[in-house]
């Protein structure tokens, strides 16, 4: 388990991390979204070590990170800096780290290595910045540490090899327990690769769920009526979110499970109903305006 208790960073007068706390359990695959500047990379440094926290704690397995030595073992931080040796090619890499991590797999690092177009025998700093980001992303996921902290390392891949190392990861969340955090400023980025989702926001977090738990509390709901029901009514039954109305027809982003929403509208005896499904971004747009945030303030 990973544990950040009221931590304070400060760069100068700079206040990058303000009395930020989470708990991210083992085995969760856990979005950090956050707009630029919000405190997402901070975060990961302060995990992987790289950091002292200036007030609070961060702790892996109850221990404290920093300055710690038997976390080097079951932490990997892939940055979005990338530090590599001096004419090293990735083949030398990832011997490097096959001494450094006592689970890292030569086999994983074959499967993952051949996804992308990359000559692991030429030197790495003859590589693009994209083609560094994917080398240190094969590395990450052939260490097998069990802590993988992924700072942007998702955004801007191609789908199909997205959908591949999505795979390989909850396959690694699954057979090992190893836990993942994946940094984005974009929620469509993280949608379909986690389980939990946290919003960063001026150093701290604003917004923290599970996201089966967080898409189940609401549903979409287009319903057609002749003639329209009382909404006075409807909105004394439903907590309705959003609504909007084209003639007989209603959209409605409605709090509360589909199949029981969709049983209460039927007593308004609708032409139809069905329920549409919801992006997580409609979800966290829905759940921060209940808590009083504005989410395209919080994100853009
Ligand atoms: N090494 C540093 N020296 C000085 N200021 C820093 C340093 N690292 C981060 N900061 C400042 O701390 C704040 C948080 O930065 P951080 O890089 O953690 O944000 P982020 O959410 O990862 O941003 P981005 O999405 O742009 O990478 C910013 O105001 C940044 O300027």
């Amino acid at each position: 388990m990973i544990k950040a208790a009221n931590v304070v960073k400060f760069f100068d007068d700079t206040r990058a991390l303000d009395h930020f706390c989470t708990t991210i359990e083992d085995g969760s695959i856990y979005g950090l979204i956050g707009s630029n500047g919000s405190g997402k990379s901070t975060f990961l440094r302060l995990i992987a070590g790289v950091y002292r926290p200036d007030e609070g704690q961060v702790e892996i397995e109850d221990a404290p990170v920093f300055e710690n030595p038997l976390m080097k073992d079951k932490v990997f931080f892939v940055s979005d800096e990338f530090y590599y040796f001096p004419q090293s090619t990735m083949d030398e890499m990832a011997a490097f780290y096959a001494k450094m991590y006592s689970g890292f797999s030569w086999e994983r690092y074959r499967k993952v290595g051949g996804m992308f177009p990359i000559d692991p025998s030429r030197k790495i700093n003859t590589f693009s910045k994209g083609m560094q980001r994917q080398t240190a992303l094969i590395l990450g996921l052939s260490s097998q540490a069990q802590y993988l902290l992924l700072d942007e390392a998702f955004d801007g891949l191609d789908p199909i090899i997205r959908t591949a190392l999505r795979k390989i990861l909850a396959d690694d969340v699954a057979r090992r327990g190893a836990t993942v955090i994946i940094t984005s400023h974009n929620l469509r980025e993280l949608e379909d690769m986690c389980d939990h989702v946290g919003l960063m926001h001026k150093g701290a977090i604003v917004f923290e769920r599970e996201l089966d738990e967080l898409k189940l509390g609401f549903c979409k709901v287009q319903a057609a009526f002749k003639p329209l029901p009382d909404m006075d009514r409807l909105r004394g039954e439903l907590e309705i979110l959003q609504l909007e109305t084209r003639g007989s027809l209603l959209n409605m982003v409605v709090r509360g499970e589909s199949g029981r929403v969709l049983e209460k509208l039927s007593a308004y005896d609708p032409l139809f109903a069905e329920s549409l499904p919801l992006t997580l971004e409609e979800v966290f747009i829905n759940e921060m305006e209940a808590i009083g945030y504005d989410y395209n303030n919080v994100i853009f």
